[in-house]
């Protein structure tokens, strides 16, 4: 028996009101507890908040697209603030080249380049901060020093403007939600860093090497378009730094508040990938993206109609017991986090993914050599965001190896 809409169980609580960005625990198992599918009042959209709805919305792209947006702007109806993405905002076919070209361009053969540039660059970081002290703000010292220290050479970017990259993650980030007065704050600064963005897409202001000549190369090989090879580069700029930066916050975080976990780490320096992937399962960075229907369909015994917007919250399936049992809200390296919805799941799942664990791996060896213990010097603070869950401050105390 399907059930249609108006008979779903509804809520009316904000999921972007600041209080529920900063701490959502307690919407998540009210969302759970609710239904497989739940109409969120406020905006007339889906939500689902169990994994396995999420996953099963995830890998059914023909149903649940994204080429509408994975915001709650939909693009059918409504003009989009920027270019949609190649990668994020399309459906088959043409989401097809710009994957492939961008999975070449980051895949395990770049990266083995990588390994032990990044490794060094991690160690000599580390030092740094270590040198200025065992107390510190682990946010600006390292959680956004590292990737703002690697990635933007990676990809290839001019020094000058860098300190636009994490204003205008956050404010893609932001946008992907309503326009709320966290969105709102941020629109005044769009056109200035959508421009300056978009200059460093070109061709002539990338270095001769690195991910972004590698995608002008793609171009070059009739891989993909000239038209397309500067979006492919925005896709890099847009959701290559914002992203790992609140990563490896995640697993600051995550291991200052279970110092025995650290210690397993630090015995074992090889669970540091592990480690991550457990901290973006527990913390899910990314927690939210939409869907829009594309034909009338079925999802948990409910008809949907085409055209909807569907909401999908990875940190509930992240950390819902009915998937990952009753200690699925703690950080344990004893657990197999694969499977987890943090890096999505199927088509459109994370192509980065693999340059996220590098970094984190990097820091992770860094600093499991080099500190003995990791605890909290302060309460840290979050930075509110319509759809990442990302941390303004983390004071650290750490004693020396
Ligand atoms: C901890 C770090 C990261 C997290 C949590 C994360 C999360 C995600 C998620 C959840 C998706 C799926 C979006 C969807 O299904 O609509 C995604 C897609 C994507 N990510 Fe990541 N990401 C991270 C790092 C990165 C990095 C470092 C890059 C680039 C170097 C990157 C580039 C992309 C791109 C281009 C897509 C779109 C893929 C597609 O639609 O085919 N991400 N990411
Ligand atoms: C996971 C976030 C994300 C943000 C932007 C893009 C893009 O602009 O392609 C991709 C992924």
């Amino acid at each position: 028996m399907t059930a249609a809409l108006d008979h779903l169980p509804t809520t009316d609580v904000d999921p972007f009101a600041p209080e529920v960005l900063t701490d959502p625990l307690a919407f998540h198992e009210e969302l759970r507890a609710a239904g497989p599918l739940v109409r969120l009042t406020r905006y007339d959209v889906l939500a689902l908040g169990r994994y396995t709805d999420v996953r099963a919305a995830l890998v059914d792209w023909q149903s649940f697209r994204s080429g509408a947006g994975v915001g709650m702007l939909n693009f059918h109806t409504e003009t989009p603030w920027r270019p949609p993405s190649l990668l994020l905002e399309a459906d088959p076919p043409h989401h097809d080249a710009p994957r492939r070209v961008l999975g070449k361009v980051l895949g395990p053969r770049a990266l083995r380049v990588l390994r032990e540039r990044w490794a060094a660059d991690a160690e000599t970081l580390v030092d740094e901060v270590l040198a200025g002290g065992y107390e510190f703000d682990a946010v600006p010292a390292l959680t956004e020093a590292f990737p703002l220290r690697v990635f933007p050479d990676a990809v290839g970017l001019p020094e000058q403007g860098r300190e636009n990259l994490l204003p205008y993650g956050d404010l893609l980030f932001n946008a992907f939600g309503p326009r709320n007065a966290l969105l709102e704050e941020k629109l005044p600064r769009l056109g200035e860093l959508s421009a300056w963005v978009n200059a460093q897409c070109a061709r002539e202001a990338l270095a001769g090497e690195g991910f972004g000549a590698d995608i002008w190369a793609a171009a070059d090989r009739g891989d993909i378009t000239a038209e397309q090879a500067p979006l492919v580069v925005r896709s890099l700029l847009s959701a290559g730094v914002d992203t790992t930066v609140t990563g490896l916050a995640a697993v600051l975080h995550a291991v200052a508040r279970y110092p025995e976990q650290w210690a397993r780490l630090r015995a074992d320096p090889g669970l540091a990938r592990v480690a991550f992937d457990e901290a973006v399962r527990w913390e899910s960075p990314v927690q939210t993206f939409f869907r829009t229907t594309a034909t009338d369909t079925e999802l948990a015994g409910v008809r949907i109609p085409a055209g909807r917007k569907v909401l999908m919250f990875l940190g509930s399936a992240n950390r819902d017991p009915r998937h990952w049992g009753p200690g699925a809200g703690t950080f344990d390296l004893d657990r197999d986090p694969s499977g987890h919805v943090g890096f999505g799941m199927g088509l459109h799942q994370c192509v980065g993914q693999h340059v996220a664990r590098l970094e984190a791996e990097a820091v992770l060896t860094a600093l499991a050599a080099r500190v003995a213990t990791i605890t909290p010097a302060g309460p840290p603070r979050r930075r509110p965001n319509n759809t990442m869950r990302a941390w303004a401050s983390m004071p650290l105390r750490v004693t020396p190896a």
